[in-house]
Formats: C-alpha cells, sequence, structure tokens
C-alpha cells in the first residue's frame, strides 16, 4: 500500500465516514477509508454493529484490524429494531427483483442520525476540520453537519457514472441536450428498477445533496470520463467539484490464499473458468436456479457458481431456503465445476490467470472489479443500477454480452439462453483482449500520477487546505 507524506494532516483533520448498511455500500467506503489513511489522514467508520462486523469479516486483500488510523464506531440496533427487521423475508418469487426486505434496514439507518451527529460534535472540538464522506443514501443522518462551523460533507456515490447520469436525467426530465454519441441506442428506462419505497426513500435523501461540498465517485476517468463531465453539468452539480478516484477495490491482490477454490482454480487452464456470481441482494427463485444450472452443465464450460440466496440483516436470525441444487447436478459436473456457499473470494478469483469469464448481474462492485481484473462478462442485469450497467458493459466499453433482454425481465432465464451466452463469452477472443486493454487503463489510473490517483490527492489537498 503506498503511503504518501501527509503527516502534518494529523491532528488537523478527521474523516468521518458514513455507509449505508448494505454490503456494497459498505465495501465501497471501507476501501475507501484504506486509501484516506494512506494520507496519515484518521478515518472514523461508523455503522451499526453488525453490519461494521460484516464489512470487516468480508473486505478484500487487507486485514481492516491492522489500521490504526480507522476507528470503527459501533453502534447497536435496539431490540424492538431487530424483530421488526426479522419479520421481513425475501420473496423469490415476487415479480420485482429488488430486495425489498432490506428496506426496513435502510429506513432505520435514520435512528444513526442522533449518535452520529454527537460524534461530529466531539470531533469537531478535537480537530480543526471534521470532513464527512456519507453515501449519498445517508443525506438525513449527516444533515447536522450544516450547524457545525468546522465541518463539512461530501457525497459518495456507489454506482457507475454513466447508470447515475441516466437516472437523474430521466427523473429530472431529460434537461441536457445530449449528442447522439453520448446516448447508446437504449437505455433502460428507471421504471421496474426499484420499488416505490425505494424510490421514495432515495428521493428524500437526495434533497440533502444540495448540502454537500462535493461529490466522489468509485469510478475512473479512464472508463467514464464522458459520463462524469456530464455529470458535472447537471444543475445540481453546477458549483460542486466531482471527483472520479476509483477503483477502489484493490487492483493487485496479494496476502494469504485461504479459499479451496483457489487451489482448484491452479489446476485450470488459462482462462478457461466462467466465475458465476450474482452479489449480495439477489435470491433466485427454484424454478430459475435449476434453469442455470441445467444451461452452466449444457454448456460444458468450466466454471465456480457462488450460490447464495440475498444477504439479511446480520445478526438478524433467519429462516433457512431450501438448497435448491441437486446433489446429483455437482456430482455430474465434479471434475469441471465448482458450487461454493460461503463467501467467495471475489477478487481473487476474478484476478487469477485460469478465470476466462464472469456471469454477473451486473452490480457496479462486480462490475469495477472484472473491469480491473481484466475479465468479460455475460450480463444478468436483476435490478437497480445493473440493467445501465449491463448497457455501460456490453455496448459503451464492449467488454460483455448480454444473457437476458432487461424487457423480459420477468421471464425466467432459460438453460439454452445460458448456455449459448456462456460459451459465446467463453470463446470470444477479442472481447478478452479488449477487457485486458482496459484493465491496463483501469489499473494504470490508480497508479501514482494516473488520473483517478491525481483525484484522489487532489480531494486530500482540498480538505487538508
Ligand atoms: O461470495 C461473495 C459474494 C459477493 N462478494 C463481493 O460482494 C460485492 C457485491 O457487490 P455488487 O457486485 O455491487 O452487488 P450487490 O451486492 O448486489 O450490490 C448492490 O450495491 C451496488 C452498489 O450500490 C449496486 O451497484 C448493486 O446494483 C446493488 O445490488 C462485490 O464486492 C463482490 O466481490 C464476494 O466477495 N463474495
Amino acid at each position: 500500500m503506498t503511503t504518501h507524506n501527509y503527516d502534518h494532516c494529523n491532528g488537523e483533520v478527521a474523516v468521518v465516514v458514513v455507509p449505508l448498511p448494505a454490503q456494497g455500500h459498505l465495501n465501497q467506503l471501507l476501501q475507501l477509508s484504506r486509501l484516506v489513511t494512506t494520507y496519515g489522514i484518521p478515518v472514523h467508520y461508523v455503522g451499526f454493529t453488525n453490519h461494521n462486523r460484516q464489512a470487516k469479516a468480508r473486505v478484500h486483500g487487507w486485514d481492516p484490524q491492522n489500521s490504526s488510523l480507522i476507528r470503527f464506531h459501533d453502534f447497536q440496533l435496539s431490540s424492538n429494531l431487530v424483530n421488526a427487521l426479522s419479520t421481513s423475508t425475501d420473496d423469490v418469487h415476487s415479480t420485482s427483483k429488488f430486495p425489498a426486505h432490506l428496506q426496513p434496514v435502510f429506513e432505520a439507518a435514520g435512528y444513526l442520525q442522533q449518535p452520529v451527529s454527537t460524534l461530529l460534535w466531539a470531533l469537531a472540538e478535537e480537530f480543526k476540520r471534521v470532513v464527512v464522506v456519507h453515501d449519498s443514501l445517508m443525506g438525513s443522518v449527516i444533515q447536522d453537519v450544516r450547524l457545525i462551523s468546522n465541518a463539512e460533507s461530501y457525497t459518495f456515490h456507489t454506482v457507475s457514472a454513466f447508470a447515475l447520469f441516466f437516472y437523474i436525467w430521466e427523473l429530472a426530465g431529460k434537461p441536457l441536450q445530449l449528442d447522439d454519441d453520448d446516448v447508446p441506442k437504449e437505455i433502460p428506462p428507471n421504471e421496474g428498477c426499484f420499488t416505490s419505497d425505494f424510490s421514495d426513500f432515495m428521493a428524500k435523501q437526495y434533497t440533502y445533496l444540495s448540502l454537500s461540498s462535493g461529490r466522489l465517485y468509485n469510478t475512473s476517468r479512464s472508463i467514464e470520463d464522458k459520463y462524469m463531465d456530464l455529470l458535472q453539468k447537471l444543475p445540481m452539480n453546477l458549483n460542486k467539484k466531482l471527483y472520479a478516484v476509483g477503483p477502489l477495490n484493490p487492483v493487485i491482490v496479494t496476502g494469504k490464499r485461504k479459499h479451496r477454490c483457489l487451489d482448484w482454480l491452479d489446476k485450470q487452464p488459462v482462462n478457461s473458468v466462467l466465475y458465476v456470481s450474482f452479489g449480495t441482494t439477489t435470491s433466485f427463485s427454484g424454478e430459475q436456479i435449476k434453469e442455470l444450472a441445467k444451461g452452466l452443465e449444457q454448456s460444458e464450460v468450466r466454471f465456480i457458481w457462488v450460490f447464495r440466496d440475498a444477504d439479511k440483516t446480520p445478526g438478524v436470525e433467519e429462516g433457512r431456503r431450501i438448497d435448491d441444487v441437486a446433489p446429483a447436478f455437482e456430482e455430474r459436473v465434479k471434475d469441471r465445476g465448482m458450487v461454493v456457499r460461503d463467501w467467495a473470494p471475489q477478487l481473487e478469483i476474478l484476478g487469477h490467470s485460469s478465470t476466462g469469464g464472469f456471469l454477473s448481474h451486473c452490480g457496479w462492485n462486480s462490475c469495477m472489479e472484472s473491469v480491473s481484473m481484466g475479465v468479460p462478462m455475460a450480463a444478468w442485469p436483476i435490478h437497480s443500477d445493473q440493467p445501465k450497467n449491463t448497457v455501460l458493459v456490453t455496448q459503451v466499453l464492449r467488454v460483455g454480452i448480454a444473457v437476458k433482454d432487461w424487457e423480459c425481465r420477468e421471464k425466467v432465464v432459460t438453460a439454452s439462453a445460458v448456455e449459448n451466452a456462456v460459451r459465446r463469452l467463453m470463446a470470444s477472443d477479442e472481447m478478452r483482449r479488449r477487457a485486458h486493454e482496459l484493465a491496463g487503463r483501469v489499473q494504470g489510473s490508480v497508479a501514482p500520477g494516473g488520473v483517478s490517483h491525481l483525484e484522489m490527492d487532489s480531494f486530500i489537498a482540498h480538505i487538508t487546505r
């Protein structure tokens, strides 16, 4: 890890990081925390106890317990809240695949406002300046920043510049005139991507965007320069400084290898293995699982399949769903496939030379990790920003193919559609070549002198001014 010579910052500036309590968000803000500490600046990472524990346990490539500059502030979920959350279950048969069962925990995050406010006032006494970096969906929690004269806040966006721009552009009634080459032919509309409860929640949190002094993005101008420029032109961003500081995931993975799937990967030929994973917010129906299993089997491709349900609230007792992958399936494919049911080391898998493709829901972490590691994708969007990320990956960056059309989102993806897409992906040397080339650019952007590295330097120079 690079350490910058910013020791003069100690005692002057404290950074407080406030993630939304969901894995895809906790992770990015924890990686950002690590980056900030390389400049010698202390970071205070706040959240519910169970989520902080989960974030630390799942992080890739480094151990947050060894960082003396990151302090975790754990706040307890009240027992009433735990009871309320335990009744909220994931409905795998719903036509909307948005993880509505997580909505109560997003709402519960509002309870962090009071303890976070107390922390901010205390730090404001101790430090010359308190800098709050908060998830774009946690604006209400940090709203007291405006009352503290030596505090300022920055909004952190966990999605691609592309998905965010087109989401806001549609919501705001398409305020900018766009050139033909800015807009791929078909941008999936916002409708159908979220539940109405979540859309209301986002709208409420976005009312706090005007409070912040600037915005941070987990993306790189080496791939999304055009969409960062478009974001800058939106009325809400006209007088804000935008910083594209990603990818925040390590682009070179080192350290102890623990998982058995990495030993298995060592024995497979270069670029021969398909990695299959749908992140932490997707649960498939039994029927969909069977079609996917059949498609993988028919494709005759080697694979690692991370077989998981969507996350629930950590620590909240949950019912287990029946495991729909039959032992007979695993037995039949055991010579060329592996089913992983625990937490898979995704970055290490994507960074392994035997991995040649990624069948993914296109969550933004997965896209950035795959792009950083030069692995082409087969895109199977499920909800939220994923349909827009699919267009970015397949039509703009051209390092992937689509497995399913977003218009057919309510239909089960058949085994033959899986088989065809997987075969096409694994056979495309041209796409793999482009993915490698893109990875070189993205990795270069976070190296010293690279564009993301310079934007991070510029952010740090600004908050330590
Ligand atoms: O066994 C596993 C499963 C997941 N991961 C990691 O978990 C993260 C998953 O994140 P992502 O790919 O973004 O998917 P979601 O968990 O579904 O993320 C949510 O949050 C993202 C950021 O806002 C959005 O882009 C997604 O649409 C939204 O579903 C990635 O870092 C993976 O490397 C593992 O390491 N091992």
